[in-house]
């Protein structure tokens, strides 16, 4: 009796702690199952997880002022963050003076934008703004690592696209809808290839490009007298072949290339006077682009690395690039009107296409309008927010050579 006794309170104890261990698994389990997110409403985590989403869509975390919205985009590599909102008024009555607007009172936002966090070294960007041409589509402004550039040919076959998709002009009633881009250098016409619903790739006419000095000895720091060529294809560049400084620029370490192509920009804007015909803000150097001298007229394709503002690496073929290049090679009898040359990024292996289609007078000098072909592809969309307290919300660079840059 008394071992029933004791046997069954044995035997009911060890049920109640049975009980206990099932219920807490249980409640794991059911945790478990939640998804455990706090977004009680939702019962599987398949639920919870297109809670989420839903939310994700629709709200921002924490953060202080306008948020900046962006689609990423690249051509040839080289990426284009187009601008959709964040940016306030731009103010000045042309382009030109809208890009010297945003350089004086909101580079703050550029730095945002083009700097880590939310960018990098290498980044670049595109803020659509009103032209003062009754003939453009849209007006422009490039940005990049130090400042805002005059011309950018991966950007304008990247927004072909991007204004036909997103709208910008009217519905495309052919295979190829022409979309007129007023560049900081001037109009640009591209046309973008669209069928079966989709834009695809892109041709542009630049402004009148031209050889602006050749054969020019310059100085440069660490390598000695270098003989460059100067082209303007809605930015000047200066070109020298690679082999100058026993560089290859297919093959070459990027930094070597970097280094070399940098010394030469700092030489150039130190030893040598830019100008250009029609306005100040266009005189300037904007980059060195190293090549492979391949330039005599063949159908294979030829190799070039453009370093351009604050020592940044393009992943394309450059399209200014390619349309100064053009037009020295021109200059030159290299090339005739209509012979298409294949460029290819030392870089990446992207390619352009670019010929010379028509002579033209730039002021004094002989030009040529350069027609430049390539792709873009789209790669993404963000909203980017700002924390008052985070004092890294403004944008730096990390300089590998040491400290960093706000
Ligand atoms: O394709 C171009 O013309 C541009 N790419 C980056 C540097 C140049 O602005």
């Amino acid at each position: 009796m008394e071992c029933f006794v004791l046997c069954s309170i044995q035997t009911a104890r060890w049920h109640s702690v049975f009980l206990s261990i099932s219920l807490l698994l249980i409640t794991y389990l059911m945790t478990l199952q939640r998804g455990n997110t706090g977004h009680g409403e939702c019962e599987r985590t398949e639920d919870c997880r297109a809670t989420i989403g839903t939310e994700m869509e629709t709200q921002l975390p924490p953060h202080e002022g306008d948020e900046l919205s962006v689609v990423d985009m690249h051509t040839g590599g080289e990426p284009l963050r187009v601008i959709l909102s964040g940016y306030p008024e731009v103010k000045g009555d042309s382009v030109l003076a809208k890009r010297r607007y945003v350089r004086e009172h909101l580079d703050h936002l550029r730095r945002a934008l083009m700097y880590e966090p939310r960018g990098h070294y290498d980044m670049y960007g595109a803020l659509i703004v009103d032209s003062e041409l009754p003939e453009a589509d849209l007006g422009v402004l490039f940005m990049h690592n130090e400042g805002y550039s005059t011309m950018c040919g991966h950007a304008v076959i990247a927004l072909g696209r991007f204004a036909v998709d997103y709208k910008l002009v009217k519905e495309p009633q052919s295979l190829e809808t022409q979309v007129n881009i007023h560049c900081p250098c001037g109009l640009v016409k591209a046309f973008v290839e669209y069928s079966g619903g989709r834009t695809g790739g892109v041709r542009f006419l630049s402004v009148p490009a031209f050889a602006f000095a050749t054969d020019v000895t310059v100085t440069v720091e660490g390598f000695g007298d270098v003989t460059v060529d100067i082209s303007y294809g809605g930015a000047f560049y200066a070109f020298v072949n690679a082999q100058r400084f026993g560089l290859d620029v297919t093959k070459s370490r990027t930094r070597d290339l970097v280094d070399a192509a940098t010394a030469v920009t700092n030489a150039v804007k130190s030893q040598v006077k830019l100008h250009h015909p029609t306005s100040d803000d266009l005189a300037f150097l904007y980059g060195t682009i190293l090549t492979d001298g391949n330039d005599d007229y063949s159908t294979d394709p030829t190799a070039n690395v453009c370093v351009f503002a604050e020592a940044q690496v393009d992943r394309s073929p450059t399209g200014s690039g390619v349309t100064a290049r053009v037009a020295l090679q021109y200059h030159k009898g290299l090339i005739q009107l209509n012979q298409t040359r294949t460029f290819q990024s030392g870089a990446t292996g992207s390619r352009f296409t670019g010929k010379a289609v028509e002579e033209t007078k730039c002021g004094d000098f002989k030009a040529v309008v350069v027609e430049v072909a390539g792709r873009a592809f789209y790669s993404g969309v963000s909203r980017f927010v700002q924390e008052a307290d985070d004092n890294l919300t403004h944008g730096f660079l990390l300089n590998l050579d040491g400290g960093h840059k706000f």
